[in-house]
């Protein structure tokens, strides 16, 4: 399967984000842009997320630019001790320098648990989203932060691939800029990661605005949520919560999930 997206100028890029992007800009130069012939089964991911009650995506994350060092997780007892404590999705990091990311990582999370998951790296060439087919995700993610205007094309990619696509935003113009290219799973970073900063005002208030904006799809909250009292103003808005750090840096995954999803 042929893939063409025209070149994207990732130069500008700002801050820690454009540090960590131009790095995979570079990993993946001269990369076969081929889409292979792997297919994901379509919607998993998304399924998932649309069950009633707020759904948790829970991050297999060992290390991150904000933290440094979380903690030496082994995915596939991370994902299914997540799992076991209501998770409805794994997130896997594959991005190795800052985060402890592998290919392997996400390959066994995909064979540990039933649930879906998601491939979590920097997108930047067309082989990362074949290679999240190849290592069993459902999902992957799309950051308009990085993409900019070509997460349509991107997005045109994965639903070739069957995957699932969490288009990440983190304010106004990229929330337009994900209605436009049509994501149906739209993602909103609390984390501004120019700055690395946490504001959990920023999902309530581009979830309402996606709502009124009549976007119909799946919407996820992201990043800084620690305790049940910090999903309170997403809870009846949110499709779903995305979990990192204080669920892997907990030393008991299972019981920290519960407990975080315990109103
Ligand atoms: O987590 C970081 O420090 C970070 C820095 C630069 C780019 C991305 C980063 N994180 C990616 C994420 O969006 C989070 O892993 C995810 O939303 C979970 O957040 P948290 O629960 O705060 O770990």
């Amino acid at each position: 399967m042929t893939s063409s997206v025209p070149p994207t100028d990732f130069s500008q890029v700002p801050g820690v984000l454009g540090r960590i992007v131009a790095e995979r800009v570079q990993d993946y130069a001269g990369a076969d842009p081929d889409l292979g012939t792997v297919q994901s089964l379509p919607g998993r991911f998304g399924a998932a997320l649309r069950r009633p009650g707020l759904s948790l995506i829970a991050e297999v994350k060992r290390a991150s630019p904000s933290q440094g060092a979380i903690a030496p997780l082994d995915p596939a007892a991370a994902a299914r001790a997540y799992v076991a404590g209501g998770a409805r999705a794994i997130s896997v990091l594959t991005e190795p320098r800052h985060f402890g990311g592998s290919p392997e990582a996400l390959r066994s999370v995909a064979s540990a648990v039933e649930v879906p998951a998601l491939r979590k790296d920097f997108v930047v060439h067309p082989a990362m989203l074949r290679e999240a087919a190849e290592w069993g995700a459902a999902a992957a993610l799309l950051m308009v932060s990085v993409l900019g205007e070509a997460v349509g094309d991107y997005l045109g990619l994965t639903q070739r691939l069957g995957l699932d696509a969490l288009v990440e935003v983190h304010d106004e113009r990229e929330l337009e800029i994900a209605l436009e290219a049509g994501a149906d799973i739209i993602g909103v970073n609390n984390r501004d990661l120019r700055t690395l900063e946490i504001d959990l005002s920023v999902s309530p208030r581009l979830i309402r605005r996606a709502r009124g904006r009549g976007f119909a799809g799946v919407l996820v909250a992201e990043s800084g949520y620690r305790t049940p009292k910090d999903l309170a103003d997403v809870r009846e808005l949110a499709d779903a919560v995305l979990v990192g750090t204080s669920l892997a840096g907990s030393g008991d995954l299972a019981g920290a999930t519960r407990a975080l999803l315990t109103p």
